[in-house]
């Protein structure tokens, strides 16, 4: 199969979909790596690691579109990239579908077979989103703490305090992997820290692993207005996989934060858990203030420490492209249900549940859409 790997376009995304080891590994399985000139650059390997991996560099981004079989990206396609989707092309990459609704119809248009990271599912758990939730969680303590100081907008709280001065409040709203790695980054920084999530195992987990120093929530209305109100720093961290993310944080309980309160919104990459998080921002002007509340919503996150984000990213999507490239994708999906659960949409059709329920549209199964196209 012929790999293709563009350059990121988004703003400021340093990370790239494959190193020079995964080159490597496609190569002695016998396929070829096409990349566009310095894909890589951001994450610090240069086109010399590649050529030398064994990969070919290619100057335009639409020689690599249209060469190869599979592509291979970070992020979601933007705009630009969609005159490059075909027929017989598969995507492998983050795709947030939920929340694109323009780039889902570009898709199903021209039949191709988009896979995203986000929704292949392991044991209950999400393998390829888990590396780059683990970045974002630590990520949102210690962009969250610099957002409280004065010069950023903040009300000038440090959040572990000093001694005979109170320790800053953080409210995290879902206890996941983000959440999990959010709160150990706050407790280490010393703030008075809340996790609230809805699955009481979730919780009782919780417990066992940070003991008293937290405090453990269950997700209702009334707990999340009062915990938000207090909170010197809001951290949404929320999943239901595939689907939009809930409004569990409503304009009124924003209001009710004390000016110069922060939040970052981690789910926004889903559509958002504040119902003030109404805009995705960008590295380059990552924060707006509502209601004299600092909001941060940037989308991709881990692409700020490229170098880090993307060995861990690819250290867990490389073995699932390899069995696309080695099986052919129909017979990948037939042998591995986790990487099934990636197919979000194929021949026309959408075929991940929770993304076709999110945008109103028909839920196809995957095998079922490949069926209507032979027949
Ligand atoms: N902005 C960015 O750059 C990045 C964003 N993310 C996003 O962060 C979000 C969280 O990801 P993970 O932590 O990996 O997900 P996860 O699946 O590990 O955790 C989600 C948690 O939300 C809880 N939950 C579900 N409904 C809830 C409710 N009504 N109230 C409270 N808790 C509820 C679940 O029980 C679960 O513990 C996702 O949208 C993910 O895509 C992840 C990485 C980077
Ligand atoms: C999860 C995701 O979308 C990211 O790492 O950018």
């Amino acid at each position: 199969m012929l790999i293709g790997i563009p350059k990121e376009i988004k703003n400021n995304e340093n990370r790239v979909a494959l190193t020079p080891a995964g080159v490597v590994s496609f190569v002695k399985a016998g396929h070829q790596v096409i990349l566009e000139n310095q894909a890589g650059i951001g994450s610090g390997f240069t086109n010399e690691d590649y050529l030398q991996a064994g990969a070919q560099i290619l100057d335009r981004a639409a020689d690599v579109w249209s060469r190869a079989d599979l592509i291979m990206k970070v992020k979601e396609p933007v705009a630009s990239e969609y005159p490059f989707f075909r027929k017989d092309l598969i995507l492998f990459m983050y795709l947030h579908l939920a929340a694109e609704p323009e780039l889902t119809r570009a898709l199903k248009e021209q039949g191709v077979t988009a896979i995203a990271y986000e929704t292949v599912e392991l044991n209950r758990s999400l393998p390829l989103l888990t590396p780059m939730s683990e970045v974002a969680g630590r990520m949102s303590v210690q962009i969250g703490a610099q957002l409280l100081e004065k010069p950023h907008g903040g009300k000038g709280i440090l959040l572990g305090g000093v001694p005979g001065v109170k320790r800053g409040k953080v409210t995290i709203i879902g206890g996941g992997v983000v959440g999990t790695n959010a709160a150990k980054i706050a407790l280490g920084l010393g703030a008075d820290v809340t996790i609230i999530d809805s699955n009481a195992d979730r919780l009782r987990q919780l417990d066992d692993i940070f003991g008293a120093a937290l405090q453990t929530l269950m997700s209702n209305p009334f707990d999340i207005a009062a915990a938000v109100a207090e909170s010197d720093l809001a951290i949404g961290a929320v999943l239901i996989p595939g689907a939009k993310a809930p409004k569990l944080v409503s304009e009124d309980m924003v209001k009710a934060m004390k000016p110069g309160s922060v939040v970052i919104d981690v789910a926004i990459d889903q559509g958002g858990i504040f119902a003030t998080a109404d805009r995705i921002t960008t590295h380059d002007n990552p924060t707006y203030v509502k209601h004299g509340v600092v909001h941060y919503a940037v989308a991709n996150m881990p692409g700020a420490v490229p170098r880090t984000s993307t060995l861990a990213l690819t250290n867990v999507t490389l073995p699932y492209a390899l069995q696309i490239a080695n099986k052919g994708l129909r017979q990948a999906i037939q042998d591995n249900p986790s990487l099934r659960l990636g197919v979000n949409v194929a021949a026309g059709s959408i075929t991940y549940e929770a993304v076709a329920k999110a945008l109103g549209e028909e839920y196809v199964p995957v095998e079922q859409a490949f069926l209507a196209v032979r027949a």
